[in-house]
């Protein structure tokens, strides 16, 4: 099944009404931190409440060990019953370890929770007709691809078999154990394994604030038909807000279409799963992002398209098992986009000589610096040392893998290799980076918040952040100038760094500074503290919520909203990234034509950061690239003298390898 527009679509349309969802679930490490019915983040208690059990009363907060919380009795009340109805209630997470249920489960639980939920909506809507095995593709109308999740080529396929055998064992066990039935089972769980698959396939993450995913849903055929391409013409977003299907929801614009006769009978349930979505929960809305014709499918992004092809084509077939050959996986060479996340810098690579080895160390290097980056990124997240995060990631960022890492092989030695500024680790660096400088400045100021020294170095702390916010906008912005669709990642991006330098500016360190005169004179008058939120933000508002004509003086807006980018990066970059030495050395954080692929290279776009003998060096050794190798050649853009701190880390030093097919 597919989905397609019923008219020309301009951009920036609304094409669905707010949809309400079949079912949905927070992840285990937000059940404690948010409201299982409205997701809304939950007060301290006493303000937590319970699931309201059939014999328990509804500000039942002393329940023995909760596994989830609302954040009202309303909540508790709307969803009190599907949690005890669907045998979720049956379910124990894994810190209640000593039950049945939780031994299985190694993971995050939401898919079986989600998976229980569906299960029972499906009977009561008399989805289910076993034992037609057949039926078990397809349920309510949404596709379980049962078949292809549950067969086995490789080992990664192992681990997802295994994952839905015990999943579904789970289920089972907690539907037993709500029917009062004996545990001790050994039928088969074709059903269970059915629903859960069509869980792993439907479900999206639930995003909230501009990126961090709490949970997951699964909507209807409406927003559940809707193919995948990494060019996507839309993309979709959540609202939290309760009964928020009104008058100023768009009208649908998009139908389904069928390629086959099976699809179509199944289509019949199409309606039938329609009228079985929540009055609470998780709301999604689908927008289009670029012109969409009459007769084009509408496709959105299953995955986080600042990945390279492969990463995205990997993560593709392990959940779904699909080969993409969207338009952007199809391109030989790969596109301009493609080449910016993928490749890596070779300091000391001497490209006179390139052979095979070369490539070999390459992707040696690629998987240490993906280990290296994940490795660095646990010391925060998992161990809660944001310091010790920021220092290998800024080691990583300005000098490449550490020595120890890349061992020589055979006695030659290994060329050193860099990530540059586009990479997609130099991407997930920034994010996390911005952070963890963050969460560095709240956790200094908790214990002294009014000491003037602490303030500051928190406050330099919050502006290094701030940078690293831009980097990543600005840095997803030169991608996004050659592949459009990459508007969705992009408008978070600019949102998290407008609201990151407003509360920057609205610090009392803020005004301390620009007394004692050590904010430069064009960054004083910046209207700080009189606006919560940017002003184009205040105007785009006012013209576009609750109006049909959303596609109004939309353009306009965007060019405003860039112009005021442009304008305010010199005055702001300079004092955002001077303490911190990486960010010192990427002189204009939204300025990347600098890098450009040999095919796009363009001599004028570089005099800027190069002289013209450089020059000549640059564009003769591309050259004798080109020639040398007739299948699959490496162009090197020479590196031309060794980066210092001092230097312009990525300009003179710059070198990026692309790979082409002649
Ligand atoms: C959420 S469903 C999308 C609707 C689905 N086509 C259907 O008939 O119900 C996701 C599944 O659709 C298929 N799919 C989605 N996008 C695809 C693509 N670009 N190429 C091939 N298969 C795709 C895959 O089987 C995937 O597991």
């Amino acid at each position: 099944m597919e989905m397609r527009p019923i008219d020309d679509i301009d951009i920036g349309r609304d094409l669905t009404p707010s949809l309400s969802p079949l079912a949905f679930s927070l992840y285990d490490s937000s059940l404690l931190s948010h409201c299982s019915a409205c997701f809304s983040p939950l007060c301290p208690p006493p303000h937590q409440f319970s699931p309201l059990l059939p014999s328990s009363p509804i500000n039942s907060h002393h329940a023995p060990n909760p596994s989830i919380l609302y954040c009202s009795p309303q909540c508790s009340n709307s969803d009190s019953d599907l949690h005890v109805s669907s045998a979720e209630y049956h379910l124990h997470l894994p810190h209640q370890q000593s039950h049945p249920t939780s031994c299985h489960l190694g993971g995050d639980t939401s898919d079986v929770r989600v998976a229980l939920r569906l299960l029972h909506l499906f009977e009561k809507f008399h989805l289910i007709s076993l034992p037609n095995e057949r039926r078990l593709e397809r349920i309510g109308g949404l596709m379980s691809n049962r078949d292809k999740l549950m067969s086995v080529e490789n080992e990664e396929d192992g681990d997802i078999l295994a994952k839905i055998r015990n999943g579904a064992r789970v289920m089972v066990s907690a539907r037993r154990m709500r029917d009062g039935l004996d545990l001790d089972f050994s039928g088969d769980c074709l059903l269970e394994e059915a629903v859960l698959c069509l869980v792993l396939t439907n479900a999206v993450e639930v995003q909230v604030n501009g990126g961090r995913a709490i949970g997951i849903a699964v909507y209807d055929t409406t927003f559940s038909w809707i193919n995948h391409s990494c060019s996507p013409n839309a993309c979709y977003r959540f609202s939290l807000q309760q009964n928020s299907q009104g008058s100023g929801d768009s009208p649908l614009w998009i139908t389904p279409a069928a390629t086959n006769t099976f699809d179509e009978i199944e289509a019949i349930h199409y309606g039938v799963c329609n009228k079985g979505g929540l009055e609470y929960g998780p709301r999604v809305i689908l927008r289009s992002i670029k012109v969409i014709k009459k007769s084009e499918e509408v496709s959105i992004a299953y995955t986080d398209l600042l990945q390279p092809k492969a990463m995205r084509q990997l993560e593709l077939w392990l959940k779904y098992r699909f080969i993409c050959c969207c338009r952007q996986c199809d391109t030989w060479p790969p596109t301009y986009v493609d080449h910016c996340l993928q490749e890596i810098s070779a300091v000391n690579l001497d490209c006179t000589n390139l052979s095979s080895d070369h490539n070999f160390y390459r992707d040696e290097a690629i998987r240490m610096l993906i280990d290296y980056v994940d490795d660095a990124t646990s010391e925060y997240i998992s161990f809660g040392n944001p310091e010790s995060c920021c220092e290998k990631l800024e080691n990583l960022l300005i000098h490449g893998l550490p020595d120890e890492q890349s061992e020589p092989k055979e006695n030659k030695s290994l060329p050193i290799f860099r990530l540059h500024p586009l990479h997609h680790l130099s991407l997930n660096a920034y994010t996390i980076l911005a952070s963890a400088y963050k969460i560095r400045a709240s956790d200094l100021l908790a214990p002294n918040p009014d000491t003037r020294e602490h303030q500051l170095e928190a406050f330099n702390m919050s502006r290094t952040s701030s940078a690293y916010s831009f980097l990543l906008a600005g840095a997803t912005h030169h991608l996004f100038l050659y592949e459009s669709s990459l508007i969705a990642s992009l408008a978070n991006f600019w949102t998290s760094t407008g609201e990151s330098l407003l509360s920057l500016a609205r610090s009392p360190v803020w005004n301390f500074l620009v007394k004692c005169s050590l904010i430069v004179s064009e960054l004083s008058p910046f209207p700080s503290h009189k606006f919560c939120k940017c002003a184009l933000t205040y105007k785009f508002e006012a013209n576009f919520v609750g109006s049909h004509d959303q596609n109004g003086d939309f353009e306009e807006r965007s060019r405003e909203f860039l112009d005021c980018i442009k304008n305010i990066t010199p005055r702001v970059w300079s004092f955002l990234a001077q303490k911190d030495c990486y960010l010192k050395a990427i002189k204009d954080p939204i300025d990347f034509r600098w890098i450009r692929s040999v095919k796009d290279f363009k001599i004028l776009d570089c005099k800027a950061h190069v002289g013209s003998s450089d020059m000549e060096r640059i564009v003769s050794r591309c050259e004798v690239q080109g020639c040398a190798h007739e299948e699959r050649v490496n162009i090197v853009q020479v590196h031309l003298s060794t980066p210092s701190l001092s230097d312009d880390l990525f300009g003179a030093g710059h070198e990026m390898v692309v790979e082409r097919v002649d």
